[in-house]
């Protein structure tokens, strides 16, 4: 089957249309795959009005017209579904669960579509496999980071190719469509470490969002990066204690992670000067839902590391203040704290 056939096969849906969602969405669409974006009506609007625009850090530009773009906030659509790409924040991902499940076994035709959680953090693949025993769920993990600028559009600023954890090649058909959509992907048997590894690459997103710098600047600051190392360290304490080993999903092996970061400007940017492919203008998904008042993944992430700590008494006071700062944020409904690289040092005790 040629894979413009498979295009018009496979039955996409992606539940929620947000960043990720729409990004992967859109490129979907815009090589004619079979594309159905299941979102709220704020984003429903603004497409109906302007359409859906992506543009990447490389120079994609791509424009597809309201006509172009399937919508919805009904969740019926999942009853036709081959593949279902689950794309809500990790605080929704019980009710995006439930969601699918009401349509189990619709089409006596055929399989429950495959479930793929494009998620951060560690726990959503095995929310959504207790919830569907009867569907096959994958773990995925997008590497870039996508921002939404409003009307419709949705910018990808940093580099990095999507992995999917498919032991039985299921996912096969997908990842033909994703790869001619120009979004390469690494297939897995079993991604954990993978979500390990990037977890430790999310640790910056709380640090990120209290700084309310844009991540290149944050990252390019030798004294937020001082923070990060200290959160860094604490993280990969954790794992050892837990026998976790964390892939390496950028371009430095997780254990020299805090040595990098820890470095000088001078040498961090020589050393990282092939790592930081960032658009000046990228921020973390975190920075992006304390400026919209929305609930952060915090917990899944920084938090996922104070509960790893408690479970197998290895300290993390770094983590557990960026933790109460970040909830202290959500609280205040106020945006960005925009704390200082200082205040962030005093918080976690760095000296
Ligand atoms: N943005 C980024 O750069 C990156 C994000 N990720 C991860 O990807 C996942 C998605 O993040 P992101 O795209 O930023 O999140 P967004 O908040 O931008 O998108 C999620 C969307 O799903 C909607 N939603 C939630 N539940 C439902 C539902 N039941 N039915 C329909 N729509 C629903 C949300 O609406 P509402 O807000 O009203 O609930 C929101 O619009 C997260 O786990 C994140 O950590 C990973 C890498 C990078
Ligand atoms: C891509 C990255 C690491 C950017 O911070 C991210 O995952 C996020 O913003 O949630």
């Amino acid at each position: 089957m040629s894979k413009i056939e498979i295009a018009n096969k496979a039955n996409i849906v992606i539940l929620g249309a947000g960043s990720i969602g729409c990004y992967l969405g859109g490129c979907l669409l815009s090589i004619g795959a079979n594309v159905t974006l299941i979102g709220r009506a704020r984003l429903k609007d603004q497409i109906a009005n302007g359409g859906l625009t992506l543009t990447d850090w490389r120079g994609r530009n791509t424009k597809l017209k309201p006509a172009d773009v399937n919508f919805t906030e009904s969740a019926e659509v999942m009853a036709r579904a081959d593949y279902i790409l689950v794309c809500v924040k990790s605080g929704d991902t019980q009710e995006a669960a439930s969601l699918i499940a009401q349509y189990e076994n619709s089409d006596p035709l055929k399989d429950n579509p495959v479930v793929i959680s494009f998620q951060n953090g560690v726990r959503n693949g095995r929310v959504l496999s207790e919830c569907l025993p009867n569907y096959t769920v994958m773990k995925g993990m997008v590497p870039f980071n996508v921002l939404g600028q409003g009307d419709g559009h949705f910018h990808c600023g940093t580099e990095g190719d999507l992995c999917i954890g498919d032991k039985s090649g299921q996912a096969k058909d997908l990842v033909g469509l994703l790869e001619m959509a120009n979004l390469p992907v690494k297939v897995f048997k079993d991604l954990s470490s993978v979500q390990w590894g990037k977890l430790l690459m999310n640790l910056n997103n709380a640090v990120n969002a209290l700084s309310g710098r844009p991540l290149l600047e944050q990252l390019n600051d030798s004294a937020y990066r001082k923070v990060m190392a200290v959160v860094l360290k604490e993280a990969l304490a954790t794992m050892k204690a837990a026998g976790i080993e964390p892939a390496k999903t950028g371009k430095v092996i997780p254990k020299l992670m805090p040595y990098i970061m820890s470095l000088p400007n001078f040498l961090f940017e020589k050393v990282a000067a092939a790592t930081l492919k960032i658009d000046p203008q990228a921020r973390s998904s975190m920075y992006e839902d304390l400026a919209l008042n929305r609930k952060t993944e915090v917990d899944y992430l920084n938090g996922e590391i104070v509960a790893l700590g408690e479970a197998h008494h290895v300290s993390t006071p770094a983590n557990t203040a960026i933790l109460k700062l970040i909830k202290a944020a959500e609280s205040a409904n106020d945006g960005s704290p925009m704390l200082s690289a200082a205040a962030l040092q005093h918080a976690i005790a760095v000296n």
